[in-house]
This record gives C-alpha cells, structure tokens and sequence, in this order.
C-alpha cells in the first residue's frame, strides 16, 4: 500500500504496517519539558509509581518560558525541576540555551523518522526536519517519562505544496499566514500537514522552521517537510546519522490537497484576534503600534534578524515604539553578536533581550495595556495572549515588523 510520510514514520517505529486512523502504542525517540509544563508532568510521573524514567538520554529538559525567574512560583518550578534532573541522570539545559524548539533542533535532538514529543503545542516545529512531532499533555508526558512510549492515533494528511519563488521581502513567515488564513485555525484538526513542492524545497532550515511551528495554529498534529539534502546536512552537522529515503508515495491517500503559487504573494498580516484572519499588508497599512516584538520559536533565529536589521538600514526606530527583539537561543545571539545586529538594533532604539520566549505569551515580561497595538513576530494573537485581553496583537514576518517599527505604524516592507 502507498503511505504517507506520517504513515511511514508510524509503520517503521511501530515494526509493522500502520494507516491514518490506527491507534497505535508507539514508541518516542525524544521526549522535551520546559519550566511551565514539566512540574506538572513530573508529579503525573510519581502519581503513576514512577521511580526511575524510562532512558534520561531520551529526554530534553529546560527552562525558557520564564526566565530568569519572573516570580515565587516560577523560581520553585526549576528548584523542583533541577532536583529531578539530578535524581534521574537528565542533562538539563537549564535556562543558558534558549526556547524550547530552537534549542532541540540545534541540539540534534529531533531527526529524520523519529517520533518526538513535548509538553509544548510548537512542539510540531521539529518537522521540518522529518521528525513526527507534535504537542502533548503534562499528564501524557507522565505516562511517557515512565513508559517511553505513548497511544497515539495516526492522523490523516493534508499535503499543501508550494511553487514558485518568494518575491524580495516576502518570506516563510508570509507563505505559512497565508496558508493558516486558507485553512483557518481549526481546518487541519487531527492531521498531518505535509510541506512539498519547489518553494519548500529552496527554503532554508530556518524558513521551514517557522511553516511546521505554525502547523499546530491550524489545529495540525504535526507539520511536516519531507527530508531532503538540506535537512540531511542539518542533522549530521549535529548527530551520527545515516541519512535514509523517506517520502510519501506518490500515490498515498491525503485527506486534502493544497497548492499554492507563491510568485505574487504579498506580505501577510494576521489581525486580531485570530491567526486566521490573514490579510495583505495593505489592508492594514498605517495602523499605529505601541510595541513590535521580534522573536520566538517562530521567527527568533539568526535570519530572522539579519533580515529585520537588512530592513532597518541606518535608521532609528520610531519615538513612541517600543521595539524589544530577542533571539530564540544562545546560539542565534552569538550570531546576532558577531554580525554586529545586535549594536544595530540597540542604536536604533530596541531593546535587546536574552535567549527566551519573551512577550510572545506575556509571560515573563513585555505585556501589553488594555487598548495598546503590538505588531509580533510570533505565532498567536488571541485576546489576552501578550498581556490586556482590551489589546490587539497582529501577526507578520521580520521584515514587515522592521519596517512598521522604522514607521511606528504598520508598513509594506516592500517600500521600505
Ligand atoms: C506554556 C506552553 C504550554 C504553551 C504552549 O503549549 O504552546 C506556550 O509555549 C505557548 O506558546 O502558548
Ligand atoms: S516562544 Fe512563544 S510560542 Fe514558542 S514556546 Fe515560547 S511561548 Fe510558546
């Protein structure tokens, strides 16, 4: 029978052949906690008789989400978490490498093949890799850190595919909006999205990064880009692996097909308070904004400065915005560091933070005030997702936020 990517990762982990809509006992290649969820599955663990986890080489641990600790509760979070680190024999990253995602691919921690999970719904980042990745449950994660294995029922897929090159300051951050306003927040509920065609296969690791994090805004399980050379020198520069053929046969069975001609596609803005309600940048060019955040496991890595600060020149941030930018790890900001974007953006008004999710959830710091405008390089803006539930945040790439925060009011980066 013809199988799907998604279908194939199953059947090879699970030793026999599996479809789309099989429960199946699977087992995780890699298991990724974080300081907010991690407490919560560790005490699921115990409450099950845990004792000894199932293989600590097996297991991610760090803390991204607040940090430093922002607060009584959170500082307790890591005290707890460390001690267990310590008690089971888990390297923990702690809080010195950065998010969760960014840190797991850079680290090797998710290849080709594998089934990786974590309690962090952008978890399905790691696709762009060709791992089966998605997001589960503090209390899933407990039955996993005892078991090393979990139920899941294989999704059905949804191949979208992608020709055509992405015009001069429209990038993946735009294609993947685009694609999120077409299927809308719920429309890939349960299934495997599945990247191909020519666009995604001349997109850098990092572009492919932001398309599989954004599967989950559309309710996917995983997103997935079928690996190829670019995706095997990824992962070998990282881990001893041989890379292998792994593909969805051309005539495998999909739930839906997609296809998307991206020469014309213009800069994409996702308004509140949906990410599916896309639009083109100029439908809401010159809205006024009060913050721009450039960062995230969406759009947090060193190209994703790089083209902000392209964007900026020589120029100043407006008066009036607050324009904070942190990198998504240690390794992206000593990239930033050594180019020099750092001083750049510091000179023209940002602030600069550490590795860390930022305001992106407003959490740890950078909430908005009722009635403010935030412009962010993120992945959701729900009412109240970065501080007041009576402010908006929209959506954009790098190169959109870098000219509206020149601007101090949403603007086309083509004109910039
Ligand atoms: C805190 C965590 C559970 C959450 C997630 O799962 O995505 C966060 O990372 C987010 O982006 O909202
Ligand atoms: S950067 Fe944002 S989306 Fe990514 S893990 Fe952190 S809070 Fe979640």
């Amino acid at each position: 029978m013809e199988a799907t990517i998604a279908e194939k990762i199953f059947s090879s982990r699970c030793g026999r052949e599996i479809r789309a809509g099989d429960v199946v006992m699977a087992p995780v290649d890699a298991a990724m906690i974080h300081d907010i969820t991690g407490p919560l599955a560790i005490r699921v663990f115990r409450e099950m008789g845990g004792e000894r986890i199932f293989d600590p080489r097996k297991i991610i641990m760090l803390f991204d989400h607040q940090i430093p600790a922002d607060s009584i509760p959170a500082a307790e979070n890591h005290v707890f978490m460390r001690e267990f680190a310590r008690e089971q024999g888990i390297h923990n990253y702690d809080l010195r490498e950065g998010v969760c995602h960014q840190v797991v691919m850079e680290k090797g921690r998710a290849a080709p093949g594998e089934i990786v999970v974590g309690t962090d719904s952008h978890t399905c980042t790691y696709g762009a890799g060709g791992a089966f990745a998605t997001g589960i449950g503090s209390t899933d994660m407990g039955f996993v850190l005892k078991f090393g294995a979990l139920y899941f029922r294989v999704p059905e897929s949804i191949q979208v595919e992608a020709n055509g090159t992405l015009p001069r300051r429209v990038g993946a951050k735009d294609l993947i909006l685009s694609i999120a306003g077409d299927i809308g927040a719920d429309g890939a509920t349960y299934k495997a999205l599945e990247f191909v065609g020519e666009t995604f296969r001349s997109m850098d690791m990092p572009g492919r990064m932001t398309c599989a994090n954004m599967a989950i805004e559309m309710g996917a399980k995983a997103g997935i880009v079928p690996p190829d050379e670019a995706a095997w020198e990824y992962i070998t520069a990282r881990r001893e692996i041989e890379p292998f053929d792994l593909a969805s046969d051309p005539n495998a069975e999909y739930a839906e097909y997609r296809q998307y001609d991206v020469a014309d596609l213009a800069p994409q803005i996702a308004v509140p308070h949906n990410v599916d309600n896309v639009v083109d940048v100029d439908e809401v060019a010159g809205t006024k904004v009060d913050q721009v955040f450039i960062g995230s496991c969406t759009n947090g890595r060193f190209e994703d400065l790089a083209e902000a600060a392209e964007v900026l020149g020589k120029e100043q941030f407006a008066e009036g915005v607050r324009v904070i930018v942190v990198p998504a790890s240690r390794d992206e900001y000593l990239k930033a560091l050594r180019a020099g974007l750092i001083e750049r953006f510091v000179e023209a008004g940002a602030l600069f933070e550490a590795p860390c999710c930022g305001p992106c959830m407003g959490g740890a710091f950078g909430l908005l005030a009722p009635g403010e405008v935030s412009l962010s390089t993120s992945n959701r803006n729900f009412k109240g997702r970065q501080g007041s539930t009576a402010a908006s945040v929209y959506l954009c790439s790098p190169a959109t936020a870098a000219a509206s925060a020149v601007y101090g009011e949403i603007t086309d980066p083509r004109e910039v």
